[in-house]
């Protein structure tokens, strides 16, 4: 796109409801050029939080700018930033192409936008079919497709993946990489790490209205614990065993959890000891585990 880009900033935002902090002094930005997880259990403050950034709700101290410039300053804000914060918004008796010509026609583009981004968004085959009849996976796409009409250099995008089956998750995680790699800002919301693990680089997660953790995708998963799961026929032997090799662990159902080690130690642990093992294997990733842990399980709403 040939421009540095917009760098989104929340800086010391907080809203409060009646005394209630929804969002609690939150700093954090997001960069051009990068797709950016914005992660948290359902009513942790996500929503809360774009909507201030949008310019739908005012925050009580603090804010949240476009490098700088809040929202509602924006000279242009269709052709700067595309939002779709909820999917059900439009209105059911009207077509798709009806709909964004209007939005087209308002923000002075040439109508022909309208067709082009339900084209990209692939709901060419359904232009003129009235909004009411469409799934949750295809208002999704027509979000999206609003949400590029200015062709933005920023993207907003509220839980994009919720209602999408599998083809569609992989359909917009390549689209959503594409306008990224061309330079543009790309923030998306999720209350589940998994649903957009292969889609983000950089994650912040939220819990309670506070940030709870900021960085790379790569640094949450480095700092995932290593575990590996083993049992035994004697598992009173193995218990013994693994006391005496001075391993931290767990007893499960399936056995015992031992953390911070190889499985190579602890299978040498049980060789000394002549105890025989039936399992031996190294926990997966656990990146969702991780990310439930650092949200300390939320309040769910
Ligand atoms: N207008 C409002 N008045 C009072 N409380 C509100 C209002 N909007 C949000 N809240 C509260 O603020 C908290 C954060 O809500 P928010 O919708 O921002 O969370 P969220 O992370 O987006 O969750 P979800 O994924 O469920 O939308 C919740 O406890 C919610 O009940």
């Amino acid at each position: 796109m040939g421009d540095p880009g917009v760098t989104i900033e929340f800086s010391s935002l907080t809203k409060t409801f009646g005394g209630f902090a929804a969002v609690n002094d939150i700093s954090f930005s997001v960069k051009p050029g990068r797709v950016t997880g914005f992660l948290g259990p359902n009513g942790a403050g996500k929503t809360t939080s774009l909507r201030t950034l949008l310019g739908l709700v005012n925050p009580t101290s603090g804010s949240a700018t476009f490098g700088g410039t809040r929202y509602r300053d924006l000279p242009t804000p269709l052709t700067t930033v595309g939002a779709a914060l909820e999917a059900a918004s439009f209105h059911p008796g009207r077509s798709a192409r009806h709909h964004l010509e209007i939005y087209a026609r308002a923000a002075g583009l040439p109508l022909a936008r309208a067709r082009e981004v339900l084209t990209l968004v692939g709901l060419d085959p359904f232009v003129d079919k009235r909004v009411g009849g469409y799934s949750l996976g295809m208002r999704q796409r027509l979000g999206l497709a609003y949400a590029m009409l200015g062709d933005p250099r920023v993207l907003v995008l509220d839980e994009p993946v919720n209602g999408l089956d599998p083809e569609g998750i992989k359909w917009i995680r390549e689209l959503l990489r594409g306008l990224a790699a061309e330079g543009r800002t790309v923030l998306i919301s999720s209350h589940l790490l998994s649903e957009v693990q292969q889609t983000v680089d950089d994650v912040v997660i939220i819990s309670k209205g506070e940030i709870v953790h900021e960085g790379t995708l790569a640094d949450l998963d480095t700092g995932d614990q290593l575990r590996v799961h083993v049992d035994s026929p004697d598992r009173a032997a193995l218990q013994a065993a693994l006391e005496s090799a001075g391993f931290a662990f767990d007893v499960s159902r399936t056995g015992f959890i031992v953390r911070d080690v190889e499985p190579g130690a602890v299978g040498h642990a049980a060789f000394v000891s002549g105890v025989e093992l039936h399992v031996l294997q190294r926990k997966s990733s656990g990146l969702e585990e991780r990310f439930l842990s650092i949200v300390g399980g939320g309040d769910v709403a």
